[in-house]
């Protein structure tokens, strides 16, 4: 029997710091997202990240929780919902790091009587630090527990053109009446080691001027191309003009080199070049969670006003999204039958 396992980041319990540290630690801890020698990233992260974060991000989290919980987690939670009545497969929910793991989702689809289960990381654009650490956890799992069972991954939907189609649908809906001058594609940034470090063919991805736009088989996982893709596919799609968007990398941590520009250095500096009404749009995440909620719509929001912006308007993510939610059971239904 078929299911599918709907996987995306995850969130801490609560916004406080007894549960914001022990998430932080799973996740930091994780090679594929710090990817350096297991002492030093314990050195980075438990000797020097968490000594601070956990109050930092623990505050960031309380501005923007719901009494339901973590948005990225019940947003993600309102999706399964939606999806599940469209396929005639069982689906489950299951989060990277945090107490709702892959490991319970796959117990879920088992107990079911699944035997060949449909992955599915819930991000458009490619990453190690996160398509690629939910398959290989996935597969550790399966390995040890569920030895039967056979894994379909869903691979990087950035120019699948129904994505494209619900992205610019919606982000046209939110954008009805807001007479912008400047819209900003902000995606998750991640160090330029991990564009080089997924390059197949070792020598293609240079991350300079021409590298994304020149045809190759490293752009199959390279993030810096998926995201340009993504970009260029939706303007194509809303017919926005060359000089009225451009994308920028969010969410850095000090240390590495991280893709540029930086989303909160340009932001800063566009009341002075005469944009005073800014939109911005985050594709890298399906569901809004703190680095869309807290990071941009309140943080870039407040220093684009001090900056002397006028108007900022953050477009929501798909997160339920009534046509995405159709999308997903097509590609499930597609699969399935
Ligand atoms: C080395 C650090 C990080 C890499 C690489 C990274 C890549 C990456 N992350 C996402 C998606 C999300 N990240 C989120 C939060 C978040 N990310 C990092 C660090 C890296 N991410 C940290 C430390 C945090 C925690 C927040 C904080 O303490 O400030 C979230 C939000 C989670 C939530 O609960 O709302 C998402 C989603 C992607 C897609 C990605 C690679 C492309
Ligand atoms: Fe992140
Ligand atoms: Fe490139």
């Amino acid at each position: 029997m078929k299911g599918v396992l709907l996987v995306n980041l995850g969130s801490p319990e609560s916004p406080t710091p007894k549960d914001v540290k022990p998430y932080l630690d799973e996740f930091l801890m994780d090679k594929y997202v710090i990817d350096v020698p297991y002492l030093l990233r314990a050195l980075l992260v438990r000797g020097i990240i968490l000594r601070k974060r956990p109050e930092e991000s623990a505050h960031a989290y309380a501005k923007i929780w719901w009494d339901e919980g973590s948005p990225l987690v019940v947003l993600s939670e309102r999706m399964q919902q939606k999806v599940q009545p469209l396929v005639n497969v069982p689906v489950a929910l299951a989060m990277r790091y945090g107490t709702m793991t892959i490991e319970k989702g796959l117990q879920e689809l088992h107990d079911k009587g699944v035997t060949e289960v449909l992955l599915f990381p819930l991000y458009p654009q490619y990453a190690m630090a996160s398509t690629l650490t939910i398959l290989v956890k996935a597969e550790e799992i399966r390995k040890k527990k569920f030895p039967q069972m056979t894994f379909t991954d869903v691979p990087a939907f950035y120019n699948k053109p129904d994505y494209i189609k619900n992205l610019a649908d919606s982000m046209k809906k939110h954008l009805d009446g807001f007479d912008y001058d400047h819209l900003l594609f902000s995606y998750h940034g991640i160090p330029e080691r991990h564009i080089r470090k997924t390059d197949v063919t070792k020598s293609h991805c240079k991350i300079d001027g021409s590298c994304c736009n020149t045809p190759s088989p490293a752009h199959e996982f390279c993030y810096r191309h998926q995201c340009y893709e993504t970009t260029k596919l939706v303007i194509e799609q809303l017919g926005i003009p060359k000089d009225k968007y451009s994308l920028t990398f969010q969410s850095r941590l000090a240390g590495d080199k991280w893709l540029e520009p930086y989303t909160d250095i340009e932001i800063n500096k566009m009341p002075a070049k005469g944009i005073k009404k800014l939109a911005v749009v985050t594709p890298a995440f399906v569901s809004d969670c703190l680095e869309t909620l807290e990071e941009i719509a309140m943080r870039a929001k407040e220093e684009f006003e001090e900056n002397g912006g006028e108007e900022f308007l953050a477009i929501p993510c798909l997160n339920d999204d009534d046509q995405w939610c159709q999308t997903v059971g097509n590609w499930i239904n597609d699969w399935a039958k």
